[in-house]
């Protein structure tokens, strides 16, 4: 795929956010930022240049008591192509100034999350996305609020996090103040789905080639995997797994874990867990006899409908992605039930979750029969047992990465039907050969964009962003 044109920003005279260069960020960028060459246009070819305006920013100051009344008043009239609109909340943590994570204080941010469409019928982005809205007190409401996709997402307009580029923020739309509305915001990434185009300020017909080549790759991606999904949709065998709003039924999760969840205290949480390698390696039970048959059934079902299945990751060749199929709402929502938990015992990697990739893995004779050893792309990972009948197959750990005992044997772990195991991602680990039978696990891997910036934040994704996601061995 050939990537765009280099070319250098124009726009010199854009308004400045506070402490966003490299020197003063730890090398790392933040999501969104007015100032240098780098993060407005280091690749961006010069029709888009062209199109982007020096704009004269008011200085309307941040208030919360407005921000909470905006966000009532979209909820109170919701557009057709916006829902699932949560609650404005302060992030557990933030990537500070110098790359660092801090909690946030009074000052803020404010996230909130809800769900964009774009144009109705349009079989690649005509679908609910997960966003979430980031007000920022230097940002908020005279220049944007950051905007990040949080679910699967194939967009060339993007960076690799989901992240909004410079130039969508240049065209955002503005009330008679100048100043940004939540309801405009959310305006803005309808109108970006429909016509990314155009919301970028590119006059039609200026695209270059390169970048309506690299969208359309995007485009199509997408649209397969809607046609999957959709295909799909025609034939579950348990709708109640594929609800929107996702809803996880009491009774699909272990009694006390719900008893842990309601009582919310670490005390509670500590007694439901088994600590296998102190302070690194924890089991805890998670779901019911009864939620294993029904998505051990569901997955049964997918795999005789004959579908095509991306596979999980380079070392899988048997597991499906369970947010290629269809369930991408119920493991956001399995991932809020296990937030808390995850705060707890790893704080940082574990405090701020905001996406995912969450597959099965298979193992019987005659297919795979192991993993080798190997880390995780993933903060933190959970790996939960759906049975089925097995032996052998245990879970080996070694240390962390970059430890001194990184590749040496530390821990083997016997999985238990309904029992998850979490760790670091970057825990070294690997799966036994299964000696008969067959297991079939769900492997959570949990994502904090705090800690995963990525360091160009403007630059239009140049590939398609297909490729399953592999692990350092
Ligand atoms: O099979 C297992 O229990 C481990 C799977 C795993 O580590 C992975 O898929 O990343
Ligand atoms: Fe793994």
């Amino acid at each position: 795929m050939p990537s765009p044109s280099p070319a250098r920003d124009v726009d010199s005279n854009a308004p400045k956010r506070q402490k966003t260069e490299d020197s003063e960020n730890g090398g790392k960028k933040s999501e969104a930022s007015w100032d240098d060459g780098s993060s407005s246009g280091g690749d961006i070819p010069d029709a888009v240049q062209q199109a982007s305006t020096v704009q004269k920013l008011p200085s309307v100051p941040f208030c919360l008591q407005t921000l909470r009344a905006e966000v009532e008043e979209l909820r109170a009239a919701m557009p057709p192509y916006a829902s699932e609109l949560g609650e404005l909340f302060r992030p557990a943590v933030v990537c500070g100034d110098l790359g660092e994570l801090e909690e946030p204080g009074e000052e803020g941010p404010w996230d909130l999350t809800l769900c964009v469409r774009g144009a109705e019928e349009d079989p690649a982005y005509g679908f609910p996305f997960r966003i979430r809205l980031r007000f920022d007190r230097d940002l908020w409401p005279s220049k944007l609020a950051v905007v990040r996709f949080q679910c699967v997402f194939h967009h060339a307009l993007t960076d690799e996090s989901g992240a909004m580029l410079m130039p969508f923020y240049r065209g955002l739309p503005r009330d008679d103040r100048g100043a940004c509305t939540v309801r405009l915001m959310v305006q803005a990434v309808h109108q970006f789905l429909k016509d990314p185009l155009a919301s970028w300020r590119i006059p039609a017909g200026k695209a270059p080639e390169k970048i309506r080549d690299v969208l359309d790759a995007h485009r199509e991606a997408s649209q397969d995997r809607f046609s999957v999904i959709g295909r799909y949709s025609m034939q579950y065998r348990h709708p109640e797994l594929f609800e929107r709003p996702p809803r996880w039924r009491d009774e699909w999760l272990a009694p006390e874990f719900r008893q842990a969840r309601r009582e919310g205290t670490a005390e509670a949480w500590r007694a439901i867990l088994r600590e296998e390698l102190p302070g690194e390696v924890f089991s805890f039970v998670l779901f019911t006899d009864a939620f294993l048959e029904l998505l051990v059934d569901e997955i049964f079902n997918f795999y005789s409908s004959g579908l095509p299945a991306r596979r999980p990751n380079s070392m899988n060749n048997y597991g499906i992605i369970l947010n290629e199929i269809g369930l991408e709402p119920l493991i956001d929502a399995l991932q809020l039930e296990l937030q808390p938990l995850g705060r707890l015992l790893f704080p940082g990697p574990g405090s701020a979750w905001d996406g995912h990739h969450c597959f099965i893995v298979r193992y019987r004779g005659g297919e795979d029969l192991g993993l080798d050893m190997h880390t995780d792309d993933s903060d933190v990972t959970f790996n939960v047992c759906l049975g089925l009948e097995f032996t052998g197959a245990g879970l080996q750990f070694c240390g962390l990465m970059g430890a001194p005992n990184h590749r040496k044997h530390t821990y083997t772990y016997s999985h238990v039907r309904g029992r998850c195991v979490c760790h670091l991602g970057r825990k070294r680990h690997g799966a036994d050969n299964i000696a008969s039978g067959e297991r079939l696990n769900l492997i959570l891997w949990n994502h904090s964009s705090a800690l995963r910036i990525p360091t160009h934040t403007s630059s239009p994704t140049t590939g398609r962003r297909t490729a399953p996601p592999t692990k350092s061995v």
